[in-house]
């Protein structure tokens, strides 16, 4: 579990990123802060794994403050993924999912192995082991992406937007992708994106940001459909459009919500 308990941010420049934020993460869900531009998401994000450091209040792993915790031991061990993958350009796919496993004293033969499953994994072939990520395709980049997020095998892996840069139809097999590994591996997954209908899809909870790095709500995105909290939370999911009268449907045993024009709006936990 991670909490946020009075957590507030803000940069030397004066600039108040987060206010006053209190949120508990439950374990082995997907928590997705959703909110425009500037709202304080990743900031946010960023406080988990001790890439930002906040001004007042704690950021807490398992009843533990992680401000107690070595930041490169802590980031270590925990996975991050970001939008344009983030891949060292000039390693190749396997060098570059192994790069943690290595720098933990992982032997080579070992790391790589456990590297060529992780791309079976993401649904990523084998034979494109040795290429380097420029002569991958941004869909396959970002999957590599994930499998270096989850090479350490993380209970925790924090995902900054990770298919903001891709074309929709490689995002809309992305997001099914990562709702397909969530049901297999359980991790706690922190994703921040700026688009409700994505955050609706992946999150159980969904914690909507405003401007001024305030949460206006966080919960299921039923909840938040049905009850929103505001007259911000309203119009960011579009509610006053009337277009969100929800039915549910089941795919492949799961029951996901629509809304009026038969878009997904969210998975209800079975
Ligand atoms: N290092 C920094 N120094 C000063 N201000 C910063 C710094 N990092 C972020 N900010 C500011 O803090 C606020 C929140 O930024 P943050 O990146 O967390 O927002 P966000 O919701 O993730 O935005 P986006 O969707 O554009 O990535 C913004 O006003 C941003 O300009």
């Amino acid at each position: 579990m991670i909490e946020f308990r009075g957590v507030s941010k803000t940069f030397p420049d004066g600039t108040r990123a987060v206010v006053d934020v209190d949120i508990v993460i439950p374990p082995r869900k997907t928590t997705v802060f959703v909110g425009s531009s500037g709202s304080g998401k990743t900031t946010l994000l960023r406080m988990i794994n001790r890439m930002v450091d906040p001004t007042s209040g704690q950021v807490l792993i398992d009843g533990t403050d992680v401000a107690t915790r070595e930041p490169v031991a802590l980031r270590r061990g925990i996975g991050y993924v970001m939008q344009n993958s983030g891949l060292l350009p000039h390693r190749t796919v396997i060098d570059n999912v192994a790069t943690v496993p290595l720098l933990r004293g992982a032997r080579k033969r070992d790391a790589h192995a456990h590297a060529l499953e992780l791309l079976d994994t993401v649904g990523l072939d084998r034979s494109l082991a040795d290429r380097y990520p420029s002569q991958l395709s941004g869909g396959q980049q970002q999957r590599v992406g994930v499998a270096r997020g989850l090479a350490v095998d993380p209970n925790i892996l924090l995902m900054d937007e990770p298919f903001g840069a891709v074309d929709p139809i490689v995002r809309a097999e992305l997001q099914q992708e990562l709702l397909r590994l969530q049901g297999e591996l359980g991790k706690t997954v922190v994703f921040v994106t700026h688009d409700i209908d994505e955050a609706f899809l992946l999150g159980d909870q969904v914690v909507i940001m405003q401007h001024g790095g305030k949460i206006s709500q966080a919960a299921s995105p039923t909840e938040i459909l049905a009850n929103p909290a505001d007259d911000f939370v309203a119009e960011f999911v579009g509610a006053d459009r009337g277009k969100r009268a929800l039915h549910i449907t089941e795919v492949g045993g799961r029951r996901i919500v629509l809304d009026g024009d038969g878009r997904a709006a969210g998975v209800l936990a079975s």
